[in-house]
């Protein structure tokens, strides 16, 4: 993706699409929400102050093979300035394997590299207009094409590829890795509370806890709980640290999000866990009930300091120990 010209600040998404029956509406927000801070409008209600946003998502509808032509419109005129920020396309339709080439032509305004991608969309015949329904029963006799209710929107796609564009967004302004890893160090050292989130598929918990970070890793210990039941089968958590702000110039915070382990007496690494605390085997084995340790190896951070800024670094820096990229599919043709 292309950087963009600001320094130090929360990025700003702008939202630009078009929708008659609400699908790419739909879409449209859920960019809008995991892309935020957000603003989301038609092209007819763009105004200049949206300019400065720093990243351009551009939604629209197929028609007939074609994207809507206010979606047209607003890529052609707005071309110039737009070929300078970063943007991302997407298309709702319902033939999916056509996808992406009906976004070709808002390629050539804006350049080939501009990611692009076609999400499934909505037909409820109910809801067309004479001229739609028409239309497309035109197509139908024509083309064999069969004309009944369709829902092809996956909104599980739309909310990964919205992640992923956001994590290449986190890309700018970052700062060194090396200097990211000490700061985020720093912060965990200096802290000692959580709140831990576990959860397994609509049940979930958030529980404050005390930890321990050591070797990387966040060290919780504890006599058992409702929290178990969800790590049992789910061995995936995320925790928060965060201080007290008095203002949005001093907010500190941290997100941490890995793989866990249950550690059990007698089980591997348990001993070392509990040597970690401090706890000698003589006072474990005088406990009236069995500590089990929760391990977590975060393989993302998230550090949220707003004073970065001060530092013309964006304020939420990321660190990640795997790579995350678009899938092969989802990639500009
Ligand atoms: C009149 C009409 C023509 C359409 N033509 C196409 C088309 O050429 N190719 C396609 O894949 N989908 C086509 N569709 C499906 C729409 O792209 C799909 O329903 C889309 O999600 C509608 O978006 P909206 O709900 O935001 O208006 C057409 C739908 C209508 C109503």
């Amino acid at each position: 993706m292309r950087s963009h010209g600001r320094r130090g600040l929360m990025l700003r998404t702008c939202v630009v699409y078009e929708s008659k029956y609400g699908t790419t509406a739909e879409v449209a927000r859920a960019f809008a929400l995991v892309l935020g801070p957000s603003r989301m409008c038609r092209p007819e209600m763009f105004s200049e102050d949206l300019k400065s946003s720093d990243l351009f998502v551009i939604g629209t509808p197929i028609y007939n093979g074609e994207v809507a032509p206010s979606i047209r419109r607003f890529v052609e005129t707005n071309a110039s300035w737009l070929r300078e920020k970063p943007v991302a396309l997407f298309c709702t339709c319902i033939k999916l394997h056509k996808g992406r080439t009906y976004l070709t032509e808002l390629h050539t305004f804006l350049g080939d590299e501009v990611p692009a991608v076609a999400f499934g969309g909505r037909l409820r015949t109910a809801d067309l207009d004479r001229d739609d329904r028409n239309a497309l029963t035109f197509y139908a006799k024509r083309t064999g094409f069969i004309l009944q209710d369709r829902d092809l929107l996956d909104m599980k796609a739309v909310a990964a590829y919205a992640l992923a564009l956001r994590e290449r967004l986190e890309c700018i302004d970052l700062m060194p890795e090396k200097e990211l890893r000490a700061r985020a160090d720093r912060f965990l050292r200096t802290h000692s509370e959580c709140v831990l989130a576990t959860g397994h598929g609509r049940a979930v918990r958030a529980t404050p806890v005390d930890y321990l970070y050591a070797d990387g890793r966040i060290y919780i210990y504890s006599e058992g709980g409702a929290k178990f039941a969800y790590l049992v089968q789910n061995p995936r958590a995320s925790v928060a640290i965060y201080d007290h702000h008095t203002s949005m110039e001093d907010v500190r915070g941290m997100q941490l999000t890995g793989g866990v382990e249950v550690l059990r007496p007698g089980e591997p690494g348990h001993e070392e866990a509990l040597a970690l605390r401090g706890l000698t085997a003589d006072e474990i084995a005088a406990f009236p009930a069995d500590l089990n340790v929760i391990r977590i190896t975060p393989d993302e951070t998230v550090y949220l300091d707003t004073s970065l800024k001060k530092e013309e670094y964006a304020v939420r820096q990321v660190l990640r120990d795997r790579t995350f990229s678009l899938s092969p599919r989802q990639q500009r043709p």
